[in-house]
């Protein structure tokens, strides 16, 4: 039977092609032709429509692997775009394209989650169940923390100030601070999505990041434990969301306050940069950034030139980086005081380790040894080393630090790890490992180096 696709369906069902006229033959090459130019017009409208979506943050990347390189908004260092190459592209949407896509709150912020930036003190009771004890979830230095659930379902994390914080902060100043706040997004940093003010009461909405504290992770209380690999994952997270309160942001920024404690994990064992801004939430030293009055951040990671001179500069966070980056390959608090004197300052103690040749001893005991794991602990621990320098001009960038974290990760990955025991590097068994030693104390765990 002949159709008008001119195939002729077989006896047996097949499509057979017969030969066509002249006429017909260029009739149909002409129809091709215009079929294969709507086909290129359809499909190129459909990745513009996707581009289009995907600028404006409607698609999330589900892979935090490299995506395509991308632009910054307000790239001040000239040409350097490689470190948000490693990020998404959702990490760099301009707070243009940010109101353009939300048609949502007053002032056009956030992710388009959230409605608006600014709520009502009813709102937040109802939120936290009048900020109820069952809904605590940590303390600071800003006042309680709590889990709510917003109107329209979103869990989020509340920071209710306490009093003696916002007195010395007018409630323009506040709202300033938060406006601005509140225009940072990246993947890496926990978004800040606006406050609440009424009569004395002031407090913050923040995105929730409910796998605890990188602290709670190293010290077993959170998790089962990080692999190398994770523990670097986590590094380059840091890096990535520094680097970009440094270089990237509309209002660039020194964070000043980096400590594992205030890096979030995720689900996913990825890391969030929490309480960016906050020195100047607090009230201290609104607006500055370069000069300081006072000295803020937390002890054991404290850049010794800031507190001779009162200078803060990015180099001060890529100092507390330094301690940070010691902190996870080591497992120890920075300063350890149940250790003998000469073990209580963790970045003396791990990098003299490292200078005489000995940094698998300041090791994390519930790390696996084996040559791969082993060569990126040290490679880290140069890298802090250089981070923890005397002279700030000796540190590295932020983005530096990102740069060399990402390699010594790609280093691990394409390392064969061993599958069998061997006599230099015993392999121990992960979850044994992670589950009988957690709780040692001071030496203990290094009779595995020498097994
Ligand atoms: N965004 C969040 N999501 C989930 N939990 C959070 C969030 N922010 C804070 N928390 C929890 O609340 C605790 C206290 O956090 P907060 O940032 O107020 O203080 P801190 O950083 O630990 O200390 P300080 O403010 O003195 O530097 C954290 O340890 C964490 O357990």
């Amino acid at each position: 039977m002949v159709n008008s696709r001119n195939t002729i369906t077989s006896a047996a069902g097949r499509l057979l092609l017969v030969p066509m006229s002249s006429s017909q033959s260029k009739n149909k090459r002409k129809s091709r032709t215009l079929s294969v130019l709507k086909c290129i017009k359809i499909a190129a409208k459909k990745v513009k429509v996707v581009l289009a979506a995907f600028l404006i943050g409607h698609e999330k990347p589900t892979s935090r692997s490299i995506a395509s390189v991308t632009k910054p908004r307000n790239n001040n260092q000239g040409g350097g775009i490689s470190i948000l190459s490693y990020a998404s592209t959702s990490n760099t949407r301009s707070s243009s394209q940010l109101k353009s896509f939300g048609s949502y709150g007053s002032s056009g912020t956030t992710s388009g989650l959230i409605e608006t930036d600014s709520f009502s003190y009813e709102e937040i009771l109802k939120a936290t169940d009048n900020f109820s004890v069952s809904n605590k979830i940590g303390e600071g230095g800003f006042g309680l923390v709590y889990k709510g659930r917003l109107r329209n379902g979103i869990i989020v994390a509340i920071k209710r100030a306490k009093k003696d914080k916002y007195d010395r902060h007018s409630s323009q100043e506040f709202q300033n601070e938060i406006l601005t706040l509140s225009k940072i997004e990246h993947l890496n940093l926990v978004r800040l999505y606006g406050y609440m003010e009424h009569g004395d009461e002031r407090a913050i909405v923040i995105e929730y990041v409910g796998n605890g504290t990188l602290r709670e992770h190293l010290d077993g209380t959170q998790g089962s434990g990080l692999e190398i690999a994770e523990r670097l994952d986590i590094a380059i997270d840091v890096g990535h969301a520094i680097t970009y309160l440094h270089t990237y942001s509309d209002n660039p920024m020194i964070h000043r306050d980096i400590k594992a404690s205030n890096v979030l994990i995720t689900e996913k064992l990825r890391a969030k940069v929490a309480d960016f801004g906050f020195a100047r939430l607090s009230g201290e030293d609104p607006g500055a950034t370069h000069i300081s009055t006072q000295v803020k951040g937390t002890a054991g990671y404290l850049d010794p030139e800031y507190l001779r001179t009162y200078q803060l500069t990015e180099k001060s966070d890529v100092y507390s980086f330094g301690v940070l980056l010691v902190e996870l390959m080591t497992g120890r608090h920075p300063i350890e005081h149940k250790k003998p004197q000469r073990e209580r300052v963790t970045i003396k103690w791990a990098i003299q380790r490292l200078k005489e040749g000995d940094a698998i001893i300041a090791m994390d005991p519930r790390l696996r040894r084996n040559p791969a794991s082993t060569m990126a602990m040290e490679k880290v621990l140069k890298l802090a080393q250089q981070c923890l320098a005397t002279s700030r001009q000796s540190r590295p960038s932020m983005q530096k630090c990102a740069e060399v974290l990402w390699k010594i990760r790609r280093d691990l990955r394409e390392r064969p790890v061993p599958s069998h025991h061997s006599a230099d590097f015993p392999v121990l068994d992960a979850k044994k490992n992670r589950y009988t030693l957690f709780g040692i104390e001071d030496g203990d765990g290094l009779e595995f180096i020498s097994a």
